[in-house]
């Protein structure tokens, strides 16, 4: 970290340094790496990963702070004149052992892992279907490459309101207490017991996927990370009503913050970064003095990544000033006392940068960013007047005997594209078969890549694939699609019905195939990004739309996406249905363009 060359610094002046090149020698570090607890030997989570974000409600007092007095590692930073952030990354890797969260190694510092979200997964939501001409149709939208409709991952989420932080957003099922054993059970068998209860325990990887999910939300409904860290879904800087008010809040610790604030500091986002530290810095400076033994930051931590983040974005004075903060509670750490001396200095010079504006990093390259943010903030559409007039709400038979007793009810949403709500789709009951068939198989959902399918940031659930032959439920739902859309989904006509879990943050960026469905207390719309209107999640209705037209090309107006998931989780079942073998059942138009 840190070791790009922020603009306008004199080239000649040393950068202030960042890493956390603990303990050795003579200089101790202000929290080394989480080795050492004050008056607590390491607490190592059981878990491996949970200590960060679960807090117990018994709290310590700590007056005075007392210092750090067992240097972790050798000191490496003497002779490193090169500024980097607070402990670089690598060096925190090296440096946890073992791996655990914030366990043996790190005081918050998480190193990078590779992305991976939340393999939680909770349900309270539905499914619905959609459907697709055209196997394996894949378009390019985005600057960053194919997609194709098998994508997915997930991060189950639950919102409960008991303070338990953030792990308990992605994952409240797997943090249930495991049931008590006997008393008298022995050492061998707890160890072993926990050994099986922990494999299920979300790791490092999940974390770093909720921190990822909780800036996605930030991002695409502009939400206040003040307000986020409340348990509050307020968009920043509008006085409006919150988006969501969640019947429970659940607020996140100044460790919760500083973990999502890392996260970003990792990848160089201080933009991120910036946010989510000023906010841990916040928290930690009103809890200073009471020591949380879940924590496994500190306000020194939160300062010192947050004047490096500053620094980083050109803000050299708030930098030091920060910086000095830091001093203040550890005098004797001297790389932060040379970055004061740098910091000093540049402003002393006058060729320190200013503080630039800070830009949110484009990572999803979505060309339509904006239109889709925008949709997913506020479901609905502008439909042209002279479409108006074709909007619709019908009972179905399509000459279907299947539908004489009891006829779908369809509403015509959108026209160009067409696409058609089926409410009441399917039953409550169905809904939980099909969700109690697919649970034991969700995996996160890959994309295409190439040749091969692979895990995506901008496709983030878990999802199984049902074959009709699983359940009479599932058999007798392809019946119902059949019936409604008047099309043949016998093999080799259709794919089996992919069910789509989506938690907290999860979503599917824009993209082209087929269609879909859900149901979900916040978020979570499907956009029609080009067509411009999105339809909010509607429970146990169907999405319909073409994705091909009758001449076999893509329909380009069809670019939709599935927001993010604000509250609640969010169930989706996909049919998607060959252009083959539906010659006669949709034929070509007379128009070749059509
Ligand atoms: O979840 C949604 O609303 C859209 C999902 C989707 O488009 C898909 O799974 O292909
Ligand atoms: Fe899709």
């Amino acid at each position: 970290m840190g070791a790009a060359s922020p603009g306008g610094v004199s080239p000649s002046l040393a950068w202030p340094e960042s890493g956390r090149r603990y303990g050795g020698g003579s200089e101790p570090s202000p929290r080394p790496g989480g080795c050492h607890r004050r008056g607590a030997s390491p607490k190592v989570s059981p878990s491996g990963c949970l200590v960060g974000f679960m807090r117990r409600s018994r709290r310590c007092t700590r007056t005075p702070r007392p210092r750090w007095t067992i240097p972790c590692w050798p000191s490496a930073s003497s002779s490193v004149s090169t500024p980097t952030g607070p402990m670089s990354s690598t060096a925190t890797r090296l440096l946890r052992t073992p791996r655990v969260w914030g366990g043996g190694g790190a005081f918050g510092c998480v190193s990078p892992l590779s992305p991976r979200e939340s393999r939680a997964v909770t349900g309270s939501g539905w499914r619905s279907w959609g459907m697709d001409q055209g196997a394996g149709k894949r378009v390019k939208e985005r600057g960053n490459g194919w997609r194709s409709r098998r994508t997915g991952g997930g991060a189950g989420c639950g919102l409960p309101r008991d303070g338990k932080g953030l792990i308990r957003l992605i994952a409240p099922q797997n943090l249930i207490n495991p049931p008590p054993g006997p008393p008298s059970l022995p050492p061998t068998a707890l160890h072993s017991g926990f050994k099986e209860v922990e494999r299920e325990l979300p790791g490092a990887e999940d974390l770093d996927g909720a921190a990822r999910a909780l800036m996605r939300l930030q991002d695409v409904y502009a939400l206040s990370v003040k307000g986020m860290a409340n348990g509050v879904f307020q968009r920043a800087g509008a006085s409006c009503p919150p988006l969501y008010s969640p019947g429970r809040r659940v607020s996140l610790s100044a460790d919760d913050c500083f973990h999502v604030g890392k996260v970003a500091y990792d990848t160089g986002d201080y933009y991120h970064s910036i946010a989510w530290l000023e906010e841990a810095v916040g928290l930690f400076r009103l809890s200073y003095g009471s020591w949380n033994p879940e924590d496994r930051s500190s306000l020194e931590d939160a300062l010192d990544h947050l004047a490096f983040s500053y620094f980083m974005a050109g803000n050299i004075s708030h930098a030091l000033s920060l910086s000095r903060e830091f001093l203040h509670y550890d005098p004797s750490n001297q790389r932060v006392v040379r970055n004061v001396a740098k910091y000093e200095k540049l402003l002393e010079m006058g060729t320190a940068a200013s503080a630039r504006p800070l830009q949110r990093p484009n990572s999803t390259r979505l060309q339509s960013r904006d239109a889709y943010e925008e949709l997913c903030q506020r479901p609905g559409g502008q439909l042209a007047p002279e479409h108006l007039l074709r909007l619709s709400c019908s009972y179905e038979t399509n000459g279907s005997p299947y539908l004489f007793l009891q006829p779908a009810k369809k509403e015509v949403v959108w026209i160009q594209p067409y696409v058609a709500l089926y409410h009441d789709f399917i039953s409550d009951a169905e809904a939980e078969t099909i969700k109690g068939l697919a649970g034991p198989r969700l995996q996160r959902s890959v994309v295409a890549s190439g040749e091969k399918q692979q895990k995506a940031e901008y496709r983030i659930s878990k999802s199984a694939w049902l074959k009709d032959t699983a359940d009479p439920v599932v058999r007798a739902l392809e019946q119902r699609i059949a019936a409604v859309t008047g099309l043949d989904l016998r093999p080799p006509y259709a794919e089996y019905l992919q069910v789509v879990n989506y938690g907290l943050g999860g979503h599917y960026e824009p993209h082209f195939d087929h269609a879909t469905l859900s149901a979900v207390e916040a978020g979570g719309s499907t956009a029609f990004v080009y067509a411009n209107f999105s339809v909010p999640v509607v429970k146990n209705a169907a999405l319909f739309w073409w994705n091909l037209r009758r001449n076999g090309d893509g329909d380009g107006d069809t670019l939709h996406a599935g927001c993010p998931v604000l509250a609640g989780d969010k169930w989706v079942a996909n049919k998607w249905i060959h252009e083959h073998g539906q010659e006669f059942r949709r034929p070509c138009g007379a128009d070749p363009q059509d």
